[in-house]
């Protein structure tokens, strides 16, 4: 199957080397006859038609013969300047027979005169028409080199061509006899002999000769090393043995032999002869090429092992090139996770920034480059020498992004939602920008091309169906910001939209309790949800966007979890949908879209301020200077995740405002909200939280009627005093001290606090009212008490003791309460019976009981307490306590000499209480107290065994008086249970 291949190629080269060789045969004959008559016309490399058409009339050869020999043409018919008419058939004729004739007379090779007939033109014709002018040229150069060295010689052979600057300088010479044996187109005298012999022994002579030709021109093609190898002469005997065994011819002895008549022998074999001269020197001509050849192979290979040199070498450079490009690939992707770590850690705003397609195909873009990095490079096309400015920010969305690739980058924020982090996501951008588009999708997210937020509802619902071991409420809320007036879009009555912030109780967070809010269930509740909402939106036609937004939207979507164990997850998602900013000249708003877009710019340019302020981590927040900041105020400086979409419009004519929303945009990104926190909690925690809140009410009512107290008894002390020492004789009265002083011993702990907040007593005495504790009215009593209402006074006072313990009381870790809640003492009422009780059994000398009680409590407690929990509830009991022990301290230290007489009164309390007290504060803090140590002691104060003295021996006789009070008081407690009611008096 290769062979036949190889052979068609062959003869392809063949052909083409003799088209080759023909064509510059007639460059030749053109550049001759040029030189001679002139130009005419004739392009250097004339075609074959070119060629024989500029030479049909005759003129030109005429001329050139005429040239040669003078007069060889009497007469060239030529176009007379004025006659326009063309030569006729005739008229070329004549010049052409004229011509011809003259290269006959001068024996030059010929042709026929219809050669020039267009009709009938070949290759062949053509090829004599040019012989004969190149013999034409031969005779001239032989003329004028004197014509001394014998006959013209002219060529006809291509191969006689391609020597003929030999046979040039040859010319000069004049050809030798051997020369001329070996010219196969000599047709001088010797070739005349067989213009006379039979014309078959011609025809097999010019046959022999074109093989020849032929054959040397196709091994000249086709040589290989092989046939260079071969002896010359059996090479030329191969290829004539071929070619002629292939032409079906004789040998050119035998074909002679055979053909020719006898005389012509002769002659024959002297022509053959002449063949084989010609063919050996061709034989030197192919040693010269073959010298060539291998001096070209030898200079071939070592261009090829240079080129694989080379090539090697550029694949090494290759290679360490990708290496390269790959760790710089590497180190780029590294820096960007540790810049997002930093980022996520710093708890920055994320900033993506969206380019909205070209809406007029006429206008020029302004963005000249989106880099994968999340740098955009814009420039004014308007001015196009000012400078480029390169933005980076989180991620850049080019005009060609879908929806659905925005959202993907945007998943993991709206999912953490899911996990308990507060998430807010808003578009910021000039009017038209498609911040809408990007939110809500086309027409408002009334297309099927949906926008962030139903993607995200959908998302979680996806999320929610998922997750089977948690159970998640979603409620969804959306509200507009319309001139500075927050309306509700989901409340179908349009009459009562607008809302007030508010902050809420629980976290002191601003929101918005009035608005609806409804649970969803499904995609398609969201879709109804939102659709109802757009319409409810404010929107107006604008010279910038037929459909622009008049408000700012807010999407709040509420995520309550709680999963299998108790765990519970409160988080909410902000899809914040901002109106654009706006140039009035360009928008051309008039009438209420002017004072809406006023109202827009004012805004943004608030939230700006909040943004500057934030990123310069300004003491000074501007929250309240908008609506729009004021809501989002938990989202901008909280611990929720936060991203904005910078929306920017690529045409040139908003240039100026693409700048300045990416400028705003790179300033958010620098706004560090610190790291996000997920609202999560155990029902452990939730359950301490909520121990934690009881207690912080309780120790607040705690001192609020301490303070109400100490009003009470500073008022009263010395009316009382005086009047309780004008009615008890001196006797009984020695004896009410003495028994104040025992009974004190069994009294239980009694604190009075010094509390600032006294005077606040007005105020929250409704509050103890509420407890059911009549301070107010008491208060009131107690300044006009006469000495018989002693005894109301008792009650109360008892009552306050009560309330006292009670509070302390509710300091028992957690579990403690818990215990003692299920013994039935989980009423207020019931607490207080049960703290009176604890106070009565510790005066009784029942210490032991409750004491041990109160251990095993704290016992269990240690026992199933995670200590890591514990710590933390007991670690803030402890500062509520020190907190307060530590003001009562300053009170005690500034206070007046009643004041340290009380505080005396509370250290002279019984082992037994102070064992409790110990006790107590021990379970409550996890502080061991030294054992000699009081619990001012332990606070950083001294041992209260140094500055405590009984009070019968230290007590000054002018403050023993302050004590009665307390001590009657105690009394009384002990009185109303246990002691009769004589020892008052
Ligand atoms: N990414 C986008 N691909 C195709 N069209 C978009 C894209 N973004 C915006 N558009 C088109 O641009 C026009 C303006 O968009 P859109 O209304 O969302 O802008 P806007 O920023 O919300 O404007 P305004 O602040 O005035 O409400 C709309 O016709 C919208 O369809």
């Amino acid at each position: 199957m290769a062979e036949p291949r190889r052979v068609s190629f062959r003869d392809g080269r063949l052909a083409s080397r003799k088209a080759e060789e023909a064509a510059l045969r007639r460059h030749q004959a053109a550049a001759w006859l040029q030189a001679m008559v002139g130009s005419f016309g004739l392009a250097p490399y004339p075609s074959e038609q070119e060629f024989v058409a500029s030479l049909r009339n005759g003129i030109v050869l005429c001329k050139a013969i005429n040239k040669l020999q003078p007069g060889a043409v009497a007469k060239i018919i030529t176009n007379a300047p004025c006659d326009s008419q063309p030569l006729t058939a005739f008229q070329y004729f004549e010049n052409i027979r004229n011509f011809l004739v003259a290269v006959n007379k001068m024996k030059l090779p010929s042709f026929e005169a219809s050669d020039l007939d267009k009709d009938s033109l070949d290759a062949g014709t053509v090829g004599k028409i040019v012989d004969c002018v190149i013999s034409l040229k031969s005779y001239h150069e032989w003329k004028q080199a004197g014509g001394a060295n014998g006959p013209i010689k002219y060529m006809k052979s291509p191969l006689a061509v391609r020597s003929s600057q030999l046979q040039s300088e040859n010319v000069a010479l004049g050809p030798s006899p051997s020369q001329k044996r070996l010219d196969l187109t000599e047709a001088d005298a010797d070739t005349q002999p067989f213009q006379n012999v039979d014309p078959n022994m011609k025809e097999a002579v010019e046959k022999l000769k074109k093989v020849i030709v032929d054959s040397m021109l196709s091994y000249k093609e086709n040589f290989d090393q092989d046939i260079l190898k071969k002896d010359p002469t059996k090479l030329i005997g191969a290829v004539l043995a071929n070619q002629l065994g292939k032409e079906q011819l004789l040998s050119p002895e035998k074909l002679i032999t055979e053909n020719a008549p006898t005389h012509c022998i002769e002659h024959s074999s002297s022509q053959i002869e002449n063949k084989q001269l010609l063919l050996q020197a061709h034989e030197t001509e192919l040693l010269d090429l073959k010298k060539m050849f291998q001096d070209v192979k030898v200079n071939f290979r070592s261009l090829q092992t240079q080129f694989l040199d080379d090539m090697a070498k550029l694949g090494e450079n290759i290679q360490d090139l990708s290496k390269a490009a790959l760790g710089y690939n590497q180190a780029v992707k590294e820096n960007r996770n540790l810049y997002n770590m930093l980022q996520e850690l710093r708890g920055n705003i994320r900033v993506f920034c969206r380019i909205r397609p070209l809406l007029n195909s006429e206008s020029i873009s302004s963005i000249e480059h989106v880099g994968s990095d999340g740098s955009v490079m814009v420039y004014d096309p308007v001015k196009p020498q000012s400078a480029r400015k390169i933005f980076q920010f989180n991620k850049v969305f080019g005009p060609t992004t879908t929806q659905d690739e925005v959202y993907k980058e945007t998943q993991p924020f709206v999912r953490s939602v899911m996990d308990g982090y507060n998430v807010c996501i808003f578009a910021y951008g000039q009017t038209g920008s498609g911040k809408t588009h990007t939110m809500c999708g086309p027409s408002g997210g009334l297309s099927k091309d949906f926008g962030i937020n139903y993607m995200a509802l959908n998302d979680l619902f996806n999320i929610s169906t998922s997750r089977e071991d948690v159970k998640y409420d979603i409620r969804v809320q959306m509200v507009e910001i319309y001139n500075e007036q927050v309306r509700d879009l989901l409340n179908e009555d349009r009459s009562s939209t607008k809302l007030d912030i508010r902050a809420s109780l629980n976290n002191g967070l601003l929101n918005l309790p009035d608005a609806k809010i409804y649970p969803v269930q499904s995609p398609s509740d969201v879709i109804n949800l939102m659709q109802l909402g757009e319409k409810h939106r404010a929107s107006g036609s604008t010279a910038i966007n037929h459909r622009s937004s008049r408000s700012h939207s807010i999407l709040t979507v509420h995520v309550n979890g709680k999963d299998i164990a108790g765990n519970v997850s409160r988080s909410s998602l902000h899809l914040v949908d901002l109106a654009g900013s706006e140039r009035i000249d360009r928008s051309e708003a008039t009438g209420d879209r002017l004072k809406e877009a006023q109202h827009i710019n004012k805004s943004l340019s608030c939230l700006g301020d909040v943004i500057n302020a934030l990123a310069q981590k300004n003491s000074h927040i501007p929250y309240r200077n908008s609506k729009l900041t004021q809501l989002l105020q938990s989202s901008l400086g909280g611990n929720a995740k936060t991203l904005m979409f910078a929306h920017i419009s690529p045409e040139a004519e908003s240039c100026a405002e693409t700048l300045s929303t990416l400028k705003f945009a790179q300033r958010a990104s620098t706004v560090e909200l610190g790291t996000a926190h997920a609202n999560k909690e155990s029902s452990e925690i939730r359950e301490l939280k909520e121990q934690v809140d009881t207690l912080k009410k309780a120790l607040a009512n705690k001192e609020l009627e301490k303070s109400s107290l100490k009003l009470k008894e500073n008022a009263t002390t010395s009316e009382r005093t005086k009047q309780v020492l004008d009615r008890t004789p001196p006797r009984p009265r020695r004896l009410s001290l003495e028994n104040a002083s025992s009974g004190k011993a069994k009294m239980p702990e009694r604190k009075i606090l010094k509390s600032p907040r006294s005077a606040m007593g007005i105020t929250h005495d409704k509050e103890c009212n509420s407890d059911g504790f009549r301070h107010t009215s008491h208060h009131e009593s107690l300044l006009q008490m006469p000495a018989t209402c002693a005894e109301d006074l008792v009650r109360e006072e008892e009552k306050i003791i009560c309330t006292v313990d009670t509070v302390e009381f509710c300091q028992l870790p957690p579990e403690a309460y818990n215990l003692l809640k299920q013994s039935g003492l989980n009423t207020p009422e019931a607490a207080l019976c049960r703290s009176r009780n604890l106070c009565t059994e510790a005066s009784c000398g029942d210490a032991p009981s409750s004491t041990a009680k109160l251990e095993k409590i704290m016992t269990g407690t240690a026992v199933k307490k995670g200590s890591h929990l514990r710590k933390s509830i007991q670690s803030s009991i402890g500062r509520l306590i020190h907190g307060t022990e530590r003001r009562n301290v300053q009170h005690s230290a500034q206070g007046t000499p009643t004041k340290i007489t009380a505080n005396a009164c509370h250290n002279i309390a019984s082992p037994v209480t102070a064992d409790i007290r110990l006790r107590r504060r021990q379970s409550l803090t996890g502080m061991p107290p030294p054992p000699t140590m009081s619990r001012r002691s332990s606070l950083g104060g001294k041992s209260d065994t140094k500055i405590v003295k009984p009070p019968v021996h230290v007590l000054p006789a002018s403050t023993s008086h302050c004590h009665s009070p307390g001590s009657h008081g105690l009394n009384k407690v002990q009185t109303t249970k246990e002691v009769p009611k004589h020892h008052l008096q």
